[in-house]
């Protein structure tokens, strides 16, 4: 018995005008003379016709996922790569389906076999997809909290290390440490004879303890801040593949535990920035967890001001890096507070290149979970943003050496980094992020970041000058005028002493 397949195809009208004449010759060949059918009345031919899906093999699948990643036909599989590719854009969890993951944004058009592809149709598709920069094709790693979850929930119900992983993911230790960074680069920008050397200087700020201080105390906060940000979004989180491997989302805290770690570390964090660093610090540290939790996360919802805000959030920890020691005024008004204000600044600008090429590989994402980014709001305004904010990176670094916390030549090493990830902007300006400038404006930002601070610290002021004195054996600059000043104060008292002369004593 054959069934044969012109008896179970549905009478199709082929719409001439879109075949190619090579096609249309195929097509037009005499069919060749075939043994009789098992039933050829109109009856039974419906009949077998409408019974077809019930008999697909993929019915024997026993779930989408199963049939997704195993069931595959050959041509599934030549297109696996491709697909594969599509699907790594947006499953950082390892729970997604790739089936999902398939439904992301920006998968190309794959027919369906109810709409056959003709072959050399299908293979120029293949053909100008595989040349074509696969624009949402970021390799984002995976959230580090994301990951700890998954560590988590495969580790015994009750044991420590479970908990010690859940916390640790509330955390989002990465993103933690990145601002931990932003803070103590500031810290190390700050103009002092030999940083990390207490004795060198009378500022008692200024030593190995108050780094110490510095970055427990910023990284409490952020832990803080971050576990609130999850505890108020786990239903939206829930919405995202990025996030909805989230220790909430998966119920692997509850939210009381959750706001339990929160106010423990806020706590903690707080009062090592009053004791170790300074009150001002401190209070900048409080003010972060509020903008952040309090403002930056629900406003997510209902403006695209948010990006504005986080940027803000984002600009503060350098703020509290460039601390001067002593009261708010000193801090952040006083003559040397213009260095922190600027490395505030640079991180305040830098998100804005970063997040709006981050944020348009993922818009549909963001969209389905309510949350209002300029990505899918306004993609021509989020490119235009995107690239103001990276020309602004040149009056910024131009600043840090009019203020004397750099040399000048950081003006001159900078605008190159700077250049690359303005150029980078304009591409992305230009195609709206289409054409991988997305991607390319994302991977600019990753590198230009930490370059730049690195540059700024390599190039700080009188460094350079530093190094040289102390191989060539001169004394310090410093010494020379702490010298002098001496000089100048024994001189004053031997005045002093030929003014007011010594009381007899009869
Ligand atoms: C000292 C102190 C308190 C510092 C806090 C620093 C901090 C947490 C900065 C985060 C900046 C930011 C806008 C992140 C994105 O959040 P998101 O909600 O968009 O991220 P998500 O989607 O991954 O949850």
């Amino acid at each position: 018995m054959i069934l044969r397949t012109p008896i179970l195809r549905p009478p199709t009208s082929i719409d001439v005008s879109r075949i190619c004449i090579q096609c249309l010759r195929k097509l037009s060949r005499p069919t060749p003379p075939t043994s009789r059918p098992f039933s050829s009345s109109p009856r039974d031919v419906s009949a077998i016709a409408s019974s077809q899906n019930a008999f697909k093999k993929d019915y024997f699948w026993a779930n989408a996922i199963l049939k997704e990643t195993l069931g595959q036909s050959k041509r599934g599989i030549r297109n696996a790569p491709l697909r594969s590719k599509e699907a790594t854009v947006n499953s950082t969890t390892t729970s997604l389906p790739i089936a999902e993951a398939n439904h992301e944004v920006g998968s190309p058009h794959v027919p369906s076999p109810a709409h056959e592809e003709l072959p050399h149709r299908r293979r120029k598709r293949l053909r100008e997809q595989s040349s074509e920069p696969q624009e949402e094709s970021y390799p984002i790693a995976p959230d580090a909290s994301s990951r700890l979850t998954t560590i988590s929930s495969s580790l015994p119900v009750h044991s420590f290390r479970r908990r010690l992983t859940t916390y640790l993911s509330l955390a989002k230790p990465r993103l933690s440490f990145l601002i931990v960074l932003t803070t103590t680069s500031a810290y190390s920008l700050y103009p002092v004879p030999a940083l990390l050397a207490p004795t060198a200087t009378a500022a008692p700020s200024l030593s190995t303890l108050t780094l110490l201080f510095l970055t427990t105390g910023t990284a409490l906060c952020c832990s803080s801040a971050n576990a609130l940000n999850m505890l108020f979004e786990p239903a939206h989180d829930a919405k995202m593949s990025r996030t909805r491997n989230r220790p909430l989302v998966r119920k692997l805290i509850s939210p009381t535990g959750a706001l339990v770690f929160a106010i423990a570390c806020g706590t903690a964090g707080v009062a090592a920035l009053y004791y170790g660093v300074n009150p001002t610090t401190a209070f900048l540290g409080a003010v972060n967890i509020g903008l952040y939790a309090g403002v930056y996360t629900p406003l997510k919802r209902i403006s695209v001001a948010n990006t504005w805000v986080g940027a803000v959030v984002g600009g503060i920890p350098p703020l509290m890096g460039a601390h001067e020691g002593g009261g708010w005024r000193e801090l952040l008004f006083g003559a040397g507070s213009a260095g922190g204000w600027l490395c505030a600044a640079l991180l305040f600008a830098w998100q804005f290149p970063h997040f709006n090429a981050l944020s348009w590989a993922i818009r549909d994402e963001y969209k389905r979970a309510g949350y209002r980014m300029l990505c899918w709001t306004n993609p021509a305004h989020n490119a235009r943003v995107a690239l103001r904010y990276a020309l602004l990176m040149f009056p910024v670094c131009f600043g840090l050496a009019y203020v004397g916390v750099t040399d000048w030549g950081f003006v001159v090493t900078s605008s190159a980094v700077n250049g690359w990830m303005v150029w980078r902007a304009v591409q992305f300006w230009r195609e709206k992020g289409h054409k991988g400038t997305a991607r390319g404006l994302f991977w600019a930002s990753v590198w230009h970041l930490p370059i730049v601070m690195v540059l700024a610290m390599a190039q700080k002021k009188g460094l350079w000058e530093r190094v040289w004195r102390a191989a060539v054996g001169a004394p310090e600059v410093d010494e020379e005028l702490y010298g002098e000043e001496d000089d100048e104060e024994e001189e004053e008292e031997e005045e002093a002493k030929v003014l007011v002369p010594e009381k007899v004593v009869v």
